[in-house]
């Protein structure tokens, strides 16, 4: 309200183009929807991927907003189940240049590198796996389902590089890096941050685990999948991809570099092997996924 006040235009929109409604229909934010209709905000406004507010709303079951929108004229393109191909950006708007190398992990390279004046994380994966044609096509997938994932508890796509030999693909970039490098340098923390950083993470859980129509599981959910914005906040990344990684009998590769330590194996493993340790932060919020899995075991839904 007081942005709007102060003069800011209720239809301004971010780099994919999204603006506050698609923002606001996506969190179930109700109260922020009427705001924006009311100050004369655009219901149909298509962001990046041609999607509406109400697209947005329905991708993630908020009936209610869904009545408001459509009350207001407001449609939906995207077809729900549709396969959306991963969205395509030029080479020549990414500044190579200067790249600066942020990490590497089993899959290839991380970059630092600048999109359309904005900095981002260029994700590279090694030509030994993005040369075989089915593992790529499998990316691709799994990309395009992260494509469709907006959350502030998720890392977010941006989309594949076009025209390359190599796989590389954009991500939003997160200054403070990865909770692993937190913790290694931090070592114990403050209970009150352990607590914050747990809600984080499980958070971004919980919306991948309730993600329609159907719940995606993680499977790697380890510090180094964790990442920290400028402002503090934890964002989950690389759900599915791991996915990949372990079909190596299907695919016939096998990926390295995994963390092999058995804290951070599925819940399952995890309880087998380590009850009666010490509760860190990421016991927690293991703790917290496993409960939500096995809701939603409980439910059928996986
Ligand atoms: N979006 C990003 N913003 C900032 N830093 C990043 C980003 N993505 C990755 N990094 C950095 O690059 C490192 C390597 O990332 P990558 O996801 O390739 O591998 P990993 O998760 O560390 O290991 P693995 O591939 O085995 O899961 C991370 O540990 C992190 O420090």
């Amino acid at each position: 309200m007081q942005e709007l006040e102060n003069g800011v235009e209720p239809n301004v929109g971010d780099y994919d183009k999204r603006t506050a409604l698609h923002l606001a229909a996506c969190e179930g934010c109700t109260e922020i929807v009427l705001l924006l209709l009311e100050k004369g905000a655009d219901v149909n406004s298509t962001d990046r991927w041609g999607r509406t507010p109400l697209s947005d709303a329905r991708g993630v079951g908020h009936k209610e907003i869904c009545k408001i929108l459509e009350a207001h004229g407001g449609i939906d393109p995207v077809l729900a189940d549709s396969q959306t191909p991963c969205y395509l950006i030029d080479y020549n708007e990414v500044t190579l240049k200067g790249a600066i190398l942020i990490g590497e992990g089993a899959y290839g390279e991380v970059y630092k590198v600048k999109w359309r004046g904005t900095e981002v994380a260029a994700k590279t994966i090694r030509s030994s796996i993005a040369s075989n044609e089915k593992v790529r096509k499998a990316f691709l997938k799994e990309l395009a389902l992260w494509q469709k994932l907006r959350h502030p508890n998720i890392v977010q796509f941006l989309g594949v590089l076009k025209d390359s030999d190599r796989l590389i693909f954009l991500t939003e970039y997160l200054k403070n890096g990865s909770l692993y490098d937190i913790l290694k340098k931090r070592g114990r923390l403050e209970p009150l941050t352990a607590v914050s950083y747990a809600l984080d993470i499980a958070r971004g859980m919980t919306y991948l685990h309730h993600h329609k129509p159907h719940a995606i599981i993680h499977r790697d959910l380890t510090p180094r999948n964790v990442l920290q914005d400028e402002a503090g906040r934890l964002k989950v990344t690389d759900f599915g991809l791991s996915k990949i990684a372990q079909e190596k009998d299907v695919y016939g590769y096998k990926m390295t570099g995994g963390t092999g330590s058995y804290r951070y194996m599925a819940p399952e493993v995890y309880r087998r092997e380590s009850y009666g340790k010490s509760v860190d932060v990421f016991s927690f919020a293991l703790i917290v996924h496993e409960v939500s899995r096995h809701l939603l075991l409980k439910r059928c839904i996986v």
